[in-house]
C-alpha cells in the first residue's frame, strides 16, 4: 500500500516553494508553468534561482507549456535543468519526437544520461458531460449520451496516438477561453472509461494524473471512489494566486498515508 502521488503545479514564487518545502517528503512533483498564456507564468531564470535554493525539487521539477516550439522548451529546459515536461496544448507527434531527438542530442554532448520524461494533457471539455448529464435527467438520451460517447470515443483515440511515445497522462479540464489552471472539475464519471482503456493499452505501466478543480473536499472522492492514483492541483491549494500552508495540510491529510494499492493507474 503506498499514497497517491501529488503534484503542486503553478508555482510562481520563493513563498510559493518555502510553502511546498514544509511537506516536501509528500509532494511527488513540482510545476512551473512557462506559457504566457497562464497568469502562472514564470520565467527560467526565476525557476533555475528557486532550484538553486531547493536543490531537492529539480528531480521533482515538472515544465509545462503550452504549444511551444521544441527549441523553446529544450532552451528553458538547458537552462532550468528540469527533465520532465508537460505538454498541455495540442502539440504534434512531429514536435514530441523532435523534442526527444534534439534533447537526446544536447545531453550526449555534454555527457549527460539523463531522458527526457514526458507527459501529455487531454482535456476534458465540460460542455458535453454537462449535456449528456441534462438530457439524461430529461430523458432525451439519444442526444445527450451520442455527444457523451463521441467525447469518450476521441479520447480514447487520443490516448492511442499517445501511448507510446508519452510516459503519462494528465487529464484536466477545458473550459471555454481558458487554458489550463481553470479551478473546475470535469465529470469524473467518465475516468474508469479512459482509466481502465490507458490501463489495458499500457499494461498498467502509465501513469495517469488528474487536474482540474481538485482540492481537499473532493480529494478523496477521486483517491477512494474512482482509485486514481496521481492528483495535479494549483487553483486548489492556493488563497488569493499563492499556495497555502493550511490548505496543504488539509489536502496530505486527506490524501491518507496508505491510501490505496500503490497501483499508479487506478486499483481494481
Ligand atoms: O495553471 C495554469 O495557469 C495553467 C495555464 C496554462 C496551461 C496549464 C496550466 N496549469 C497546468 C496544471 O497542471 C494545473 O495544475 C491544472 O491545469 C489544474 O489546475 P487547477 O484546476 O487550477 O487545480
Amino acid at each position: 500500500m503506498s499514497r497517491a502521488q501529488l503534484k503542486i503545479c503553478g508555482n510562481q514564487s520563493w513563498d510559493d516553494l518555502k510553502v511546498l518545502q514544509t511537506y516536501g517528503d509528500q509532494i511527488n512533483h513540482v510545476g512551473f508553468i512557462f506559457t504566457k498564456q497562464s497568469k502562472r507564468v514564470v520565467s527560467a531564470e526565476q525557476v533555475s534561482s528557486w532550484l538553486e535554493e531547493y536543490p531537492s525539487l529539480l528531480e521533482k521539477a515538472v515544465a509545462v507549456f503550452l504549444n511551444q516550439e521544441a527549441d523553446e522548451i529544450l532552451q528553458i529546459l538547458g537552462q532550468t535543468g528540469i527533465q520532465t515536461v508537460q505538454l498541455h496544448g495540442n502539440e504534434s507527434l512531429d514536435t514530441v519526437n523532435e523534442l526527444i531527438e534534439k534533447h537526446r542530442f544536447e545531453m550526449e554532448k555534454k555527457g549527460y544520461k539523463g531522458t527526457l520524461s514526458i507527459w501529455k494533457v487531454l482535456h476534458v471539455h465540460t460542455d458535453v458531460m454537462k449535456r449528456w448529464d441534462a438530457t439524461h435527467n430529461q430523458g432525451i438520451e439519444e442526444v445527450g449520451e451520442q455527444a457523451f460517447v463521441q467525447k469518450v470515443e476521441q479520447l480514447q483515440q487520443d490516448i492511442q496516438t499517445w501511448v507510446n511515445h508519452v510516459d503519462a497522462f494528465l487529464l484536466d479540464t477545458q473550459v471555454k477561453g481558458s487554458v489550463g489552471g481553470t479551478g473546475m472539475r470535469f465529470d469524473w464519471r467518465i475516468l474508469p472509461l479512459l482509466a481502465d482503456f490507458i490501463e489495458q493499452l499500457s499494461d498498467k505501466s502509465k501513469p495517469l494524473w488528474i487536474a482540474g478543480g481538485v482540492r481537499p473536499e473532493n480529494v478523496e472522492e477521486l483517491i477512494q471512489g474512482y482509485g486514481i492514483r496521481g492528483i495535479d492541483i494549483a487553483s486548489g491549494a492556493e488563497v488569493n494566486g499563492k499556495k497555502d500552508a493550511l490548505i496543504l495540510k488539509r489536502l496530505i491529510e486527506r490524501m491518507g498515508e496508505e491510501n490505496g494499492t500503490g497501483a499508479v493507474i487506478k486499483s481494481t
